[in-house]
């Protein structure tokens, strides 16, 4: 059975509707496709009943009032809101009882997506009860289409089983786990600027390449997010998941076309070849692949250049800002210690920065070191991607300034393109100086969910995981995960604010 695509009216059943991710994330993106000047985007919401569920009591008054919000956020007008928000519906219910969910999906006349927007730990859970609906509901199900959230699973083996369940409630074509990562503008736009640039194309190699970065530091913390976030920690929260799935893009072959099919084939093969580097140590002071650290309490105020080690000493807090710390976003902010935020276990030793380097054994790009690197509370936020050139062959006696590598540098967040050229400086026409050519990007309408909202509700697994993938991340990651749980690489510490550990500053190509 197909799923029914496009065909309206349709019903997208939020599970965990209640949550972080509908509110700040999901609605949103939704929202952008409504504001979107392109109709097949408008398209595709026209006649949704968006249906919010979850445990906590709830109105739905309650639920249409966020639903409009978002809408109005995007710059929807009232008059196009009105049908969505009219139609939207909340439904207490918990998504691990049949009885709830039966009762719900048994009233579902039209093509159905349930997005699970529910803490990991109980997606299997829900998974086996939709696979043990009534006769009634399970007919529904038969056409629907299942929204998975990251992380999939917590290694290799449960997420071949979460795979397994899944299959029982439908087919691996109706289900979409999803990396909003994959959504981002510039992830997708390094599709066109590798392939379409004569020059750029010949030079993304080993051959060319010394070194690759991708690197996501964010100045927010913990965000009340404990729950979830202190059972994952960097590594598995950002490194195994998104950038992986960022490196897939930036280390496939040419896809003979950009159709779920092929596109998924040449990303799966670069993680299928990719495993933690083996070769000479990568990061100095280490002759590890990993590292892992955690802040103490500090200011994030965008000013890090002076961060120190990560002593613990509260005193590094700004006294002023009166901000019990992370439950807001911006700058100025003072933290508490990663171990002193509510809902942590400090005794899990869950690290907020993670760095690790990988290799992708394939012709193009074996012997180049890929290093990834997330952390949170990071003083100078930086969400880009690095490739340091290698020297070229030759350069004319007299030249000088030649030494600092050439870079191309791919801004994830704001999005950018920046060639670091070598040319000559001011004055001295042999004298050279680094100048860069750089390209800002216009912030895309649609946003990185609106995009996954795009891939689940049109029925398009471009941009969804591949059953397999999701396990294969697992396998690249499983002997990091290991080595940390046996304690053979230390858990350091940086200050929240400064830029990570002050022994590990210089080892990220400085900008
Ligand atoms: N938040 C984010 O920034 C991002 C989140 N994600 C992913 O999205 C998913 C959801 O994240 P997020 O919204 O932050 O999660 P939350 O912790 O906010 O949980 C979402 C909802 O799930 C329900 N829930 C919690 N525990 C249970 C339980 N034991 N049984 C049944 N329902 C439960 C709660 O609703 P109620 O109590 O009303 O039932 C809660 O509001 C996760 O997989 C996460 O990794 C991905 C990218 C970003
Ligand atoms: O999935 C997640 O991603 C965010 C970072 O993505 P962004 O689009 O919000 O910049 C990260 O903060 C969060 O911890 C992680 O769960």
């Amino acid at each position: 059975m197909t799923p029914e695509r496009n065909s309206r009216p349709r019903t997208l059943l939020i599970l965990g509707a209640s949550g972080d991710l509908t509110q700040r994330l999901l609605l949103p993106g939704l929202a952008s496709l409504v504001a979107s000047e392109v109709p097949a985007d408008r398209d595709m919401v026209a006649g949704l009943r968006i249906v919010g569920s979850g445990r906590s009591e709830r109105s739905r008054a309650d639920w249409q009032k966020q639903v409009n919000a978002a809408l109005a956020e995007a710059g929807v007008r009232a008059a196009d809101a009105r049908a969505l928000v009219a139609a939207a519906d909340y439904v207490v219910a918990d998504p691990t009882s049949k009885a709830d969910l039966n009762r719900i999906i048994e009233g579902v006349r039209a093509g159905l997506i349930i997005y699970f927007a529910l803490p990991p730990a109980i997606v299997l859970t829900v998974a086996d009860t939709l696979s043990k609906l009534s006769a009634e509901a399970t007919k529904v199900l038969d056409t629907a289409v299942l929204a998975v959230e990251k992380p999939f699973g917590s290694d290799s083996r449960s997420a071949a089983t979460l795979n397994r369940r899944l299959l029982r409630v439908v087919p691996e074509e109706q289900i979409h786990r999803v990396d909003h990562f994959l959504g981002m503008a510039t992830v997708l736009n390094l599709v066109g600027l590798r392939f379409v640039n004569r020059l750029v194309e010949p030079v993304w190699n080993a051959d060319n390449v010394e070194k690759v970065e991708i690197v996501y530091d964010e100045d927010l913390g913990l965000e009340g997010r404990a729950g979830y976030y202190d059972t994952s920690g960097a590594l598995v929260d950002m490194l195994q998941s998104h950038l992986l799935q960022v490196l897939s893009i930036v280390a496939m072959e040419a896809p003979a076309s950009i159709d779920p099919v092929d596109f998924r084939a040449a990303t799966a093969q670069v993680l299928r070849a990719t495993e933690v580097w083996s070769g000479p140590p990568v990061l100095p002071g280490t002759s590890l692949p990993s590292r892992r650290a955690r802040y103490t309490a500090g200011t994030v105020d965008g000013d890090a250049r002076s961060g120190d080690s990560g002593s613990g000493d509260s005193r590094s807090a700004d006294p002023r800002s009166g901000d019990s710390g992370s439950g807001e976003k911006g700058r100025g902010r003072s933290m508490p210690a990663y171990a002193k935020e509510k809902g942590v276990d400090p005794s899990r030793e869950t690290e907020t920065l993670a760095e690790l380097v990988v290799e992708v054994n394939t012709r193009r790009w074996a012997g180049v070191p890929f290093v990834l690197r997330s952390g949170k509370a990071i003083g100078v936020p930086r969400k880009e991607i690095i490739l340091t050139l290698k020297p070229v062959g030759f350069v004319p006696r007299g030249l000088t300034g030649t030494e600092r590598p050439e870079r191309i540098v791919v801004g994830l967040k704001p999005s950018s393109v920046t060639l670091e050229l070598t040319m000559n400086g001011d004055g001295d026409p042999f004298g050279l100086d680094r100048h860069d050519l750089s390209a800002t990007l216009d912030a895309a309408p649609i946003t990185a969910y609106g995009e996954v909202m795009r891939g689940v509700l049109g029925g398009d697994p471009t941009l969804s995981i591949r059953g397999d993938v999701a396990e294969t991340c697992w396998r690249i990651v499983a002997p990091v995960l290991n080595s940390w749980r046996r304690n053979e690489v230390p858990l350091e510490e940086y200050r929240a604010g400064s830029e990570g550990p002050a022994a590990w500053r210089r080892d990220i190509t400085p900008r």
